[in-house]
Order: C-alpha cells, then structure tokens, then sequence
C-alpha cells in the first residue's frame, strides 16, 4: 500500500519516474495476468501489465493510467505495431516516437494475442483522437505501478534490506511493526522533501492493481497511522477525496509540513495571454474574493499606473498574492474600505502563498512581458484565453515564450458565461489542437472536477500534461476547480542551504526614509539580515561590496531568506542610480566575474529572412535584459528552425551569467530560444585584432570551424551595425564611446 501511496507521492512531487525507490520483487502470478488478460499462454517471456505501465512511462516521461495501457494492449494484441506507435502518437501525443525503429518499441509491444480485439482498439483510437483528452486517462489509481525499471542502482543495493519489510500491501497501515512503522516514516520524511514540503497520500491503496479498497475498520486504523506518522515528521493531513470503491474506501491525503508563523511555502505563477482575455480580472477576483461584472470591477484593484486604469490595459510586471492556510482555503481578506490587501496578515496566516506575476497581454508590452517570464522565475505559467475570441494575437506567442523557457503550462478559458456553446467548443478543439502540434506536444487534459484536479495536479509537473479549466470571471464557475488546483501545486526546484548565496536583481526603488532598495530573487543559498555580498557588475564589470540593511518579504520583515524565494533589501550607503535590472549580488567566497561574450546553442524560431553575423537582437536572460550581437555562428546565416552555436557579445555592459542558463534572444517578430553553454570573457578587451576575434572565438568550440563569421565579409565582430530582416542600418556604437572595445566598429568598417 504504502508502494502505491510512495508512487502516487512521487507524481505529485514531480519525480522522475526513476526516483521511485522499493522494487517490488516479480510475482508468480505475473504471467497468469497476462495470460488472463489474452485468454492464451504466452509463448516467450510474458510482458505484465506493470511492465508496460514502466516502459510506456519511462518513454513519454510522464506516469500514464490504467485506460491507456488497456488501450495499448488492445493494440498489441491485435499483432500491429504500426497502430500501435499511431495510437500512441494520437492518444499521448508522442511524436518522437516517429524517429523511433520498430525493434525499439517492439519489445514494450505485447506479441501476441487475438485479433478480435481490433475493432474495440479501433473505436478507442478514433475516439481519443477525435476528443480532449480526459484527465481519467492519466490516473494511475489501480494499476500495478510497479516497475523494476524506475529503481535507482543504489537503492536496489538497500533492496535486500527493504525486501522482508513488505511495505507493499493495502493493509500495512493498520497495524505496522515498529521496523514498518520506522521505515514508513523515512519514506514520508523523503517524499516530502522532494515535493518541497508536501505530498499526496493515498490510503487504502496497495502496490497490486487489484489489492485496494479497505473497510471503515481498516481505513480508520490506517489513518491514524498516518496521522501519527505526520505528527512524526511535524505535517498535517488533509483530506482531499474519498472513493468508494466495490472492494472499501480509498483515500487520497494532502501531507504538507507546518510552517512558522513567519514563513510559507512559494509558488509562482506567470499569467499570461492575449490583452482581453481576463487576466488581471481572473486575478482580482482570485485574490479579492470578489466577483467581476464583465466591465472591468475587479483588475480596477489590480491596475498601478493612472493609465492603465483609463486604458484598462495592463502595461507593467505586477504581483498579486493569494494565501492558502494549512487546510487550503484561502486566506486573503481585503480591506472593506480601500479593498487592498494587507500581505503581511495574509503572509502570517498563510501555509502557501501564490505569487501571481501578472503580464501585459499586448503587444507593445512583449519585452516587459518577456522579462516578467525569465526574470521572475515563475514555477508555472497560466496561459488565459478569452472563450469567445479564441486564439488569437499574443496567445501563441506567449505560450511559446513558457515552451522556450520549459515552464509548465495550465490553460484558463475564461467568459464562458457569455460564450456561446458552440463558440466555446470550437475554442477548445483549436486549443488542443495547437496543444498537441508538434511545437508544443502537449497533453491537452479537460478538468471538470475535483478528481480530474487531482489527477491533473499529479501530474502536472511532468511538463507534457496542460490541464484546461473553463472559468467565469462574472458567475464564479470552476473557481473552486482552479483554486485547489492551485493549492496543490508545488514549487519545481529544491534548494540546499549551505550553497553559497546568489541573488538577481529585478527592480529598484528609492524608498524615503529607508534608502535604496532592490527587489529580485534569491536563487541559491542564505542571505541574512547584516550580511555583505557583492554586487554587480557594474559596467566596467566590477563588484562591490554591500551590506544588507534589512530584508522584506512579500512585505513582511524577515530575518534571512532561502534559495527560491523573492525578496527585497534596503542596502547601505548605495545610490539607487548605480543600480541596474540584471545586477546581482553574491557570496564573495563565488569570486564573480562579469562576462562579456558567451557562447549558446540557439534554436531560430521565426526569421523573417536571415540571420548573419553583427546582427543585434534583445538577450533576455534570467533578469537580465540586454542588446547582444552576434559576433559568430557555425554557419553561414540562420533561418527559421536552424539551430546553431553562436557567439554573443553585450554591447553596453558585461553580465553575470552561468552556464546552462536559458535565454531568449529577440527582437521583433524574430525568436531565438537557447542555452549558454560558455562563457568566454570575463573582461572588456582593449585592443582587439580581428584576426585575433576569430581565434579566439574559433578555440573556444572545439566542434566550431567556422565561428567568428562569413570569411566572404570578413564580419568578427560588430557593436554599430544592426541587421533587421537583411536590411543594415547604421548607428552609434555604445562601445565606441566606452572605449573598452573600440575596435569592434573598426572591424565592422570592412563589411561596409
Ligand atoms: N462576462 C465576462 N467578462 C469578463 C470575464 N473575465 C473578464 N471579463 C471582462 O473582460 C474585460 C477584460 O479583462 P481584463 O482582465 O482587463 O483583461 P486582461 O487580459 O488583463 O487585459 P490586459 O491587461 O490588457 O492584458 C474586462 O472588461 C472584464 O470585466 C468573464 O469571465 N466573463
């Protein structure tokens, strides 16, 4: 049981599906499933359904249910690999599985088996093409999730040690040994660790398909196990659901470790989509509680400039909190005069706070937009779409912005309470469609109740699964659906605390009174109150030392803060002019080096004609917004969909990078998405030959021959040319008035 509870666990945590850590060992009554289930004995090596649940699970990277592997055995029962590699493709969506040769899928293919079974796989098969997917599809509930394949080689070392204390039965709940009871604890210690302070549970569940259901007795007993094991490691339990199954009760637990009074668990989510389709509104009355009245009420809460309240257009990267407490239900109470929110209550009575980070919608705003989804680290980003307008302007562009950025995408479909129903379906079959076209190859999953929400919310970490809601803005339909699914999501990356500290700057203020403060993330380690980091580069590319005066939390005074979490600092003796958007501030024990050039692998996804070398485009990286030009590729030019590795180079400042980041490279309709793979270097060159340049860039990709540029143009370098479409316009150099690298203009003169 607890097997099945520790899976279920692992999927709400976001693990690999090769975190999973007790093997169950192969049972005799193995093959007899398979032969059941074929109404034949197998011939060669039997291929259980737990085997396929492993294998299918391993290859789309996510953990799929039980209807799906029906659905694939059906499929190989009737002898035809290629429906089968169809139905995957239709039903998971899974077009790598194109590139793949038959002798790879065939041994995941059951080999035998009556073709009676084709009409029924047929009639799935066109059935899953022809509808959004139901969240059902995904739910794991009572297959047998065990797969030797998913353990870690180390654990299977404990193996041995684990095997006598059978973990896996329904029943181990109810009266666990003291050794049991030891390890349960251990294990939920782990799972909880993973998921960044909670997990799902579910009781009355064992690791066998067909072991689950408990009568109220047994239920009862085993909750309170898992109550006390919860005491154990300082949680609490919440209820989340109870099915009543033919066989007893199931289940399903939200586990989340209680928290100070001063500290909360931090999600944030990126809201984006076309201007109108209700995002500030969705989040006035998420966080107000409020209703709209589809002319705009609720974002009037929202709006922080005079204009925008006139225009009714969001122009600027807002924050709007919603606090869920330990029983996850929402904590925010406005004010009943003025209506705002007083984060600092909402913070205290919070176990989790969701960070909205609300984006502009319209075009003009793209770069602010941009810089809100690589600059605020959003954990997720809720893609919203207007029901009656559909898909349309920035819609693509921003879900290919979170695709870019590999941040998982939920689809909110608003104003159904004013859409017509055939509008509104017309609307969701050309969002899953473009869901699941190749570029995105998303699993479109249409969330209807508090199952699919849990079912959904499991899942959701895999990155293929985009759960659908369908709200009302006016009428407050589903709220209730996307306010647990909220609840439920937890942050994606884990951080240590003895690492030393780093911390991005995403804005500054002159508070009076207070001095200079500075607002970003933290992105690894501690920084306490009183501490002195480094901050830069400045544009000479030197840091400096600075003290923390005092630290802010979603307005709430704090002591230090941890790895993920945003943040704010008052800074001593710092003019705020002498600060920019994409600084940091890190440990001195880092010895940071600002970076001039760097080197990334780039993805083109939309040119207008060519991209060559000395073209200049936006680099938005973390929270770092800057003209970078292309001083060398390992191809003649770039289009659409070429990938190469390219040489970058900062025309105003160098930047602390890292290797591994990601960035976006833009300007315009023009779209790169890419990874720094090296930073090359660390300080501004005064003299540089450009024989010198190609050298220079060409030993630093050992692979690159051709880096540097077109030997036709002779083109290194280029800081005062700007290409646009093919087209060139001349301009001032920044650099040429710095001085630190003025023969980048001289090398661009030739090519003139
Ligand atoms: N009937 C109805 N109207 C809605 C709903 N959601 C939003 N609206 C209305 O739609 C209009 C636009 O909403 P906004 O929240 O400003 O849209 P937005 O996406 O934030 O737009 P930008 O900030 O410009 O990107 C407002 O007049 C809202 O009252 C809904 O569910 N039903």
């Amino acid at each position: 049981m607890l097997r099945n509870a520790q899976i279920k666990s692992d999927i709400v945590a976001g693990c690999s599906p090769k975190l999973i850590r007790i093997p169950r060992a192969p049972r005799a009554d193995d093959a007899q499933v398979e032969r059941d289930e074929a109404g034949l004995t197998p011939r060669s090596a039997p291929l259980h359904r737990g085997s396929l649940f492993a294998k299918v699970s391993q290859l789309v990277g996510f953990r799929v249910g039980r209807k799906v592997i029906d659905i694939l055995i059906q499929a190989g029962q009737a002898k035809c690999t290629a429906l089968w590699i169809k139905l995957m493709q239709a039903i998971l969506h899974v077009p790598y599985f194109e590139g793949l040769q038959s002798s790879e899928i065939a041994p995941i293919v059951p080999n035998r088996c009556p073709l009676g079974h084709m009409a029924a796989t047929e009639s799935s098969f066109r059935s899953a093409v022809d509808s959004v997917v139901p969240a059902c599809m995904f739910a794991p509930d009572t297959e047998d999730l065990s797969g030797t394949q998913f353990c870690e080689s180390g654990d299977n070392q404990n193996g041995d040690s684990e095997d006598h204390l059978d973990l896996t039965s329904k029943l181990v709940l109810v009266s666990p040994s003291g050794e049991q009871y030891d390890r349960l604890q251990k294990h939920l210690r782990e799972r909880i660790e993973e998921g960044c302070g909670e997990t799902i549970y579910v009781v009355g569940m064992g690791s066998d398909g067909g072991d689950y259901g408990l009568d109220e007795r047994d239920m009862e007993a085993s909750v309170a196990t898992v109550q006390s094991l919860c005491e154990q490691v300082d949680a609490d339990l919440i209820l989340l659901r109870e099915r009543m199954e033919t066989t007893g009760h199931v289940r399903d637990y939200l586990i989340r470790r209680r928290v100070g009074e001063a500290d909360f668990l931090e999600v944030r989510v990126a809201v984006v989509g076309n201007v109108d389709a209700g995002k500030s509104t969705l989040l006035g009355v998420l966080t107000h509680g409020e209703l709209d009245n589809g002319r705009g009420l609720a974002r009037q809460k929202l709006f922080r400039h005079k204009h925008e309240m006139e225009s009714g257009r969001t122009s600027s990267v807002g924050n709007d909190i919603l606090g869920f407490d330990q029983e996850g239900q929402v904590v925010n109470k406005p004010d009943s005069h003025g209506g705002s929110l007083d984060w600092t209550k909402i913070c205290e009575r919070s176990s989790k706070v969701i960070t909205f980070i609300d984006l502009a919608g319209h075009e003009k705003y793209l770069k602010t937009t941009v810089f809100g989804m690589t600059g605020h680290l959003p954990d997720f980003c809720m893609l919203m779409v207007g029901s009656n307008a559909g898909i349309i302007g920035m819609t693509k562009e921003h879900l290919g912005l979170a695709l870019a950025l590999n941040v998982p995408v939920f689809v909110v479909v608003t104003k159904i309470d004013m859409c017509p129903a055939n509008i509104l379906q017309e609307t969701l079959k050309l969002l899953q469609r473009l869901l699941k076209s190749p570029g995105c190859r998303k699993i479109p999953v249409l969330v209807q109740n508090k199952d699919d929400v849990i079912v959904t919310a499991s899942n959701f970490s895999s990155e293929r699964m985009c759960p659908i809601f369908q709200i009302s803005n006016v009428t407050g339909e589903n709220m209730d659906l996307l306010k647990m699914f909220l609840n439920l999501l937890s942050p994606r990356t884990t951080y240590k605390d003895d690492e030393p500290p780093e911390y991005q700057i995403d804005d500054t203020y002159s508070v009076p009174g207070v001095g200079t403060v500075v607002s970003g993330t933290t992105l690894r380690g501690v920084i306490r109150l009183n501490d002195t980091l480094l901050l830069g580069p400045d544009p000479l590319g030197v840091f400096i030392p600075i003290t923390v005066k005092s630290i802010h939390r979603k307005r709430m005074t704090v002591k230090e803060v941890h790895g993920g979490q945003t943040a704010s600092f008052a800074l001593k003796k710092i003019k705020r002019s002498s600060i920019r958007k994409g600084m940091v501030m890190v440990s001195p024990r880092l010895n940071p080096q600002a970076c001039w050039e760097f080197e990334a692998e780039i993805l083109v996804l939309h040119h207008p004609t060519t991209i060559s070398p000395r073209y200049q485009a936006m680099v938005h990286c973390g929270s770092i917004r800057q003209t970078a030009t292309i001083i060398g590729m390992n191809k003649e030019c770039l289009r659409t969909g070429d990938k190469a590795t390219v040489l970058f180079r900062f025309i105003k400042t160098p930047e602390y990078l890292h290797s591994e980041q990601r960035l976006v490279f833009r300007e315009g309709r023009t779209k790169a998405v890419g990874t720094i793979t090296k930073l090359l270097q660390t300080k501004p060159q005064a003299k540089m030959q450009p024989s010198k340049k190609l050298e220079a860039s060409s030993s630093a990709n050992e692979e690159n021959t051709h880096l540097g540029g077109s030997p036709q143009t002779g083109q290194l370098s280029g800081g005062s040319s700007r290409r646009r479409g093919g087209h060139r316009h001349k301009g001032k150099s920044p650099q040429s008035s710095s001085g630190s690298t003025s023969t980048i203009s001289v090398a661009a003169a030739p090519g003139n």
